[in-house]
């Protein structure tokens, strides 16, 4: 019942990128949602159903990296191309919320690209493993930390394998980096809520309850 009627009332209520202008000084600004949890624990097909349901109302921050742009990829779109030099001078400047390296490459999520997100009246969302959840933890970003669980490691296993996406290496290596992540959100404090993905719609609703004051703040700002 809940799931038919929230889009109807609040549909009206997000805000258009057109109509779009930040009212609140970055302060007042709802809180970004840090989301985290083990491979396949369904983050994404959380997210993809929330950002369906409620269009123009949140946004992924744009990550800074130091590799080259892939056929396709378009700058400050999917990314913000900039040099090693250039990387390393913003961590120096302690402009990162969180930063790695996969490959060689470095990565990170700058506070500018949050405040981006903010002051162009969305809720931003970060989707960051475990070192990325410690990490923002230590700056003053002043986020809500949403734990996605899986029923158990057996059913990571068979949703893993029933994705289609990993290698019987990849599969484990995902596996073994799950315990550790399940082992960090079982520390009391680690996340402001847990939600344990066994039925999809039920989660689903429990994510949908976590960021729901936030959508409704959103849409008053854009009234
Ligand atoms: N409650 C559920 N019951 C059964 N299958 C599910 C459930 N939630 C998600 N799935 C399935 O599990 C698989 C993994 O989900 P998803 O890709 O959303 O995980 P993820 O946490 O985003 O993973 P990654 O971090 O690797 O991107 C998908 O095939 C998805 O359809």
């Amino acid at each position: 019942m809940i799931t038919h009627t929230f889009p109807r009332i609040l549909g009206r209520f997000c805000p258009q990128p057109w109509k779009g202008f930040w009212r609140h000084l970055s302060s007042m600004a709802p809180q970004p949602i840090v989301i985290s949890g083990p491979s396949g624990s369904g983050k994404s097909t959380l997210l993809t159903r929330l950002f369906q349901e409620f269009p123009n109302c949140f946004a992924f921050s744009v990550s800074h990296t130091t590799r080259k742009p892939r056929k396709g990829e378009q700058k400050e779109k999917d990314y913000f191309f900039v040099s090693m030099e250039d990387f390393e001078k913003m961590i120096k400047d302690g402009l990162f919320l969180e930063h790695a390296q996969f490959s060689g490459n470095r990565y990170g999520t700058s506070k500018m690209a949050v405040e981006l997100i903010q002051k162009s009246g969305r809720l931003c969302v970060l989707d960051v493993e475990i070192n990325g959840v410690k990490n923002i933890k230590q700056t003053d970003l002043n986020a809500k930390y949403v734990f996605v669980k899986p029923p158990s490691l057996e059913d990571l296993r068979k949703r893993l394998e029933g994705r289609g996406t990993e290698t019987k290496e990849s599969l484990q290596k995902r596996l073994d980096t799950a315990q550790e992540a399940l082992e960090y959100a079982e520390q009391p404090g680690s996340y402001d809520h847990i939600i344990v993905n066994d039925d999809i719609d039920a989660a689903y609703s429990q994510l949908k309850s976590i960021v729901i004051d936030d959508i409704k703040s959103l849409s008053n700002g854009n009234a």
